[in-house]
């Protein structure tokens, strides 16, 4: 006797072209959906096949990329190519990115001149800002231009000095700021919130309250997307990674042992060989 496999009803994410409406849909499903950090064209055109739903151009380029000991460096002109090359090399997911330090603060204005140009020289679908309730106005103004804004609150690692460093945010009492500050970005008009290094029950609280996708990292399972920078879940970087980490693969040593034969083979004279040449 065969039974039918039941199709499964599509998903919201089930989709050719993943855009912001999808996003909100996937939350009112009960579906969860994923983004990895990008900022080149060969790894983006990777995840996008892979079925990764959304990609962020994030200022950790900062860190995995351009060589610096934070994000608090990167500038617009570093991140816009990047996202060029990320936007122009995806068929299907969806591409944010990170307003950087220093290029949205000052003013709803500088905010909205910003978010343009990523939209229109990188070609992103979104940008993201980190801070509260403050940046209301930045968002509203960048919404009312026709940008698509995602949220991030918790850990904001632009903030890392004002702040006192790489620590948890959110724990007891300050559950309720988070709460509070969520509440004014999606008011505000934020399609999406990112919460970084939050206690488990604080992200539960703020998803609770809010319409929007929530989108964690260290933030537990309660949100509707899962953010990771890809070098961590590859496992390309070095050193001690953060206890959200869930490492896929040992891209570190793939390579190690790959360039370590190549440098052997051409010292001893076996590369190139005969069917190498013309
Ligand atoms: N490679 C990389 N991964 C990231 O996740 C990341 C970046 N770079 N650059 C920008 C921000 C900075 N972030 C980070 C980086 C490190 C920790 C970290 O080391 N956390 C430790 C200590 C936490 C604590 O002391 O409470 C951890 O064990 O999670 C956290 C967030 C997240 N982002
Ligand atoms: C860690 C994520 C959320 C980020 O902002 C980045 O990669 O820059
Ligand atoms: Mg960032």
């Amino acid at each position: 006797m065969t039974q039918e496999t039941p199709r499964p009803a599509p998903g919201a994410l089930d989709v050719r072209r993943v855009r912001t409406h999808h996003l909100r849909e996937a939350k009112r499903r009960g579906e969860k959906f994923t983004m990895l950090t990008c900022y080149d064209a060969l790894t983006a055109a990777i995840f996008d096949a892979a079925g990764v739903d959304s990609l962020l151009v994030g200022d950790s380029a900062g860190n995995n990329v351009l060589g610096h000991a934070s994000t608090l460096p990167v500038t617009v002109d570093e991140l816009l190519p990047m996202c060029r090359a990320v936007s122009g090399s995806v068929e299907r997911a969806f591409v944010v990115v990170d307003l950087p330090f220093g290029s949205y603060e000052a003013s709803p204005e500088q905010a909205v001149a910003t978010a343009v140009r990523f939209l229109k020289e990188g070609g992103a679908h979104a940008v993201k800002l980190e801070g509260g309730a403050w940046f209301a106005p930045h968002v509203r103004a960048m919404v009312q231009a026709g940008v698509p804004v995602v949220a991030h609150i918790g850990f904001t690692p632009q903030s890392e000095h004002a702040l006192g460093g790489y620590r948890v945010q959110g724990r007891g009492d300050a559950a309720r700021t988070l709460v509070e500050d969520a509440r004014a970005l999606e008011a505000a008009g934020a399609f999406c919130l990112v919460m970084e290094m939050v206690p488990a029950e604080a992200a539960v609280a703020v998803d609770a309250a809010l319409e929007i996708p929530t989108v964690g990292i260290g933030a537990g399972s309660a949100t509707t997307g899962q953010v990771l920078v890809w070098q961590d879940m590859l496992g390309l970087r070095r050193g001690r990674m953060p206890r959200f980490v869930r490492q896929y693969a040992d891209l570190h040593g793939v390579v190690s042992d790959a360039v370590g034969r190549y440098v052997e083979d051409v010292r001893s004279g076996s590369f190139p060989g005969p069917e190498h040449g013309f």
